[in-house]
């Protein structure tokens, strides 16, 4: 799926650099260009890409400090900028933008949202968020900030994807220490998914295309991507097992939002050497979704891929009833509550979820 990314704020920019070399790396193609955005002047002083620095006139490149109702006037205001930076990267045969940017802080976590709509009202391919909820251990404001960004961003986006965190911590490593490697992990499955359905490699009918991404996120909400790889054996027939377990750990233990497993849609993708991809280790584990997703549109196909190993994708679209997505806002609404300032004129991020009446961030 031929996409264009947009990186908020400090760790939004991050992510899109990782991203843009890991498909370089891979020799994908996938991603077509990238755009960064900050209201910090030196966080974009390292990325390789176009950047755009917002909001000079309120911040004079300093950033938010976590302010995100400042992050999306900011980008309410300069969005003209950031739009004509697109100019000549959203082309014919774009079939994505993704949006991507941390929920915890004040430039991504505002900003965001607000930018997202604007795409979506020029642009007719789906705009997609890629969000990343802060650790339980992160402090109150980053727990409050994306509580509150959460439901704007999903709300304005096709679908947010989101990644917690926590989710591909080690043990004892800080969520600081952690980040390169947290990088790592989401743009290698997000740069997976996007490759697979460009068919680099094979022409079988059983391979995925970018239509099927789409309609599994289709349904909008909140999106998860679990991923997992093993060893491979040359025949296809001793690769059943491997299959199946590497479906059942992408989706129990490897996915960006562990725990969400009730979704609306979903799809595998087994990518491999096509000669080692079985069909009937496809099938059966493309039930076993369908069975602990309580989806019956589950999709599954190939990804061919010249390589010694087996790897399983599995994207959700429509998790949010998922228990993960309730311990976190729960967690945002306590953080809430601690900040007692704060409290009198901010709303309940976890009423804000089911209830439409109250305001949130926009
Ligand atoms: N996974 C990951 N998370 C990050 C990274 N950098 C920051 N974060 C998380 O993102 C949130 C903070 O967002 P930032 O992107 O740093 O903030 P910002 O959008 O630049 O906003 P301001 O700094 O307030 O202007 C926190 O929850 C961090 O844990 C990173 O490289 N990787």
């Amino acid at each position: 799926m031929k996409s264009v990314l947009i990186g908020v704020g400090q760790a939004g920019g991050k992510l899109a650099r990782e991203l843009v070399e890991y498909d370089e790396r891979m020799g994908f193609g996938s991603v077509r260009g990238a755009v960064a955005v900050n209201t910090a002047k030196t966080d974009l002083q390292d990325l390789p890409f176009e950047t755009v620095l917002i909001g000079q006139d309120r911040v004079k490149g300093h950033g938010v400090g976590g302010d995100n109702e400042l992050g999306a006037e900011v980008m309410q205001s300069d969005t003209q900028e950031v739009l004509s930076a697109l100019d000549g990267r959203v082309v014919a045969g774009t079939e994505s933008i993704f949006v991507v940017a941390g929920l915890g802080g004040g430039t991504g976590s505002g900003g965001a949202p607000v930018l997202t709509r604007e795409l979506k009202r020029i642009y007719d391919v789906p705009v997609y968020g890629l969000g990343i909820l802060p650790g339980k251990d992160e402090g109150s404001m980053y727990q409050v900030n994306a509580g509150r960004s959460l439901k704007t961003f999903a709300r304005e986006a096709d679908s947010l994807l989101l990644v917690d965190n926590d989710a591909f911590r080690s043990v004892g490593e800080s969520v600081t220490e952690g980040y390169d490697s947290i990088n790592h992990e989401i743009a290698q499955r997000v740069g997976l998914l996007l490759a697979s359905g460009e068919a680099v490699e094979g022409v079988a009918e059983s391979v995925v295309d970018s239509s099927e991404i789409i309609n599994t996120l289709r349904s909008g909400g909140i999106a998860a991507l679990g991923y997992a790889s093993a060893e491979a054996a040359p025949d296809a027939e001793e690769n059943i097992n491997a299959v199946m377990s590497t479906t059942r750990r992408a989706l129990l233990t490897g996915s960006s939002l562990p725990d969400a497993t009730d979704a609306d849609a979903a799809l595998l993708i087994v990518a491999g050497d096509q000669d080692a991809i079985p069909r009937k280790g496809v099938e059966r584990a493309r039930r076993w979704v369908e069975e602990e997703t309580g989806s019956l549109q589950v999709r599954g196909g190939d990804f061919p891929l010249s390589s010694d190993r087996i790897a399983t994708l599995v994207l959700l679209g429509g998790v949010e009833r998922s228990e993960r997505l309730e311990t976190f806002l729960q967690r945002a609404k306590d953080a809430q509550e601690e900040d007692v300032e704060g409290a009198a004129e901010r709303t309940d991020p976890a009423e804000q979820w089911t209830n439409d009446e109250l305001d949130d961030l926009l």
